[in-house]
């Protein structure tokens, strides 16, 4: 085979790893940011410190110490600038901006809206825009069920995805956020990989290197 012909060829056999990023506690700080918030709103409740978090849901975990603060904490999320403000996690949007320049690597930010859409949604966008610029609005997925969604890797804090899919087409990256990191390993999803933090680059490019290795 001629050496324009090999090439050829590699063009038509080889395609891009696709690679899903969740946004809140993986992109986002949404579980920090909610508890300042949540102290500057409502000081005289109780809180939970991000050490004590246990389940993916805050709002089941306020829920369990009274009714009525589960209510509160969505109101919280639901206002007007939460999702807006949020800080970058540490090393986020360096990482994800080198991992979509990486040869053969496609990433498209996947996150769920709150039922409570109405600032959550458009503030969603507004923070891609802020922090990713105006092309990454196009690599915007907002959906609440991740499973039908086709993709090789999907980098997510939440544990128990579950979705009209029984078999997703991708491997979860269980990114560590304060509710998932006493999780044992024998409680994580199936096939997966734990990445700890972005700014262990060393991880996150084995994990990347290594599917794009399996297609
Ligand atoms: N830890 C959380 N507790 C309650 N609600 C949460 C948590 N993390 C995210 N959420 C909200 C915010 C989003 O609207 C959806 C799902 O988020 P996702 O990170 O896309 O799974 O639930
Ligand atoms: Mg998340």
């Amino acid at each position: 085979m001629s050496r324009s012909n090999k090439k050829t060829k590699r063009l038509w056999e080889t395609r891009n790893l696709r690679v899903l990023v969740d946004m809140d506690c993986v992109l986002a700080d949404f579980e920090g940011s909610l508890l300042k918030k949540w102290k500057e709103r409502y000081p005289n409740e109780p809180h939970i410190a991000l050490e004590e978090r246990r389940g993916f849901y805050v709002t089941k975990q306020y829920g369990d110490i009274r009714e009525d603060l589960k209510s509160k904490i969505i109101e919280v999320l639901s206002s007007e600038g939460f999702f807006r403000e949020l800080p970058p996690i540490e090393g986020a949007i360096d990482a994800i901006k080198e991992i979509s320049s990486m040869e053969g690597v496609e990433v498209f930010i996947c996150t769920a809206p709150l039922k409570e859409y109405q600032h959550c949604a458009v503030e969603k966008y507004e923070w891609i825009e802020k922090y990713f610029g105006r092309d990454w609005l196009a690599r915007v997925i907002l959906t609440r069920d991740k499973t039908v969604i086709s993709a090789d890797l999907l980098i997510d804090d939440r544990t128990d995805i579950t979705g009209a899919e029984k078999n997703p087409s991708w491997r979860q990256v269980v990114f560590t956020a304060c509710h998932n990191k006493h999780t044992p390993s024998n409680l994580l999803p199936k096939h997966s990989v734990r990445l700890e933090s972005w700014l262990d680059s060393d991880t996150w490019k084995q994990i990347i290197e290594d599917a794009k290795k399996k297609l």
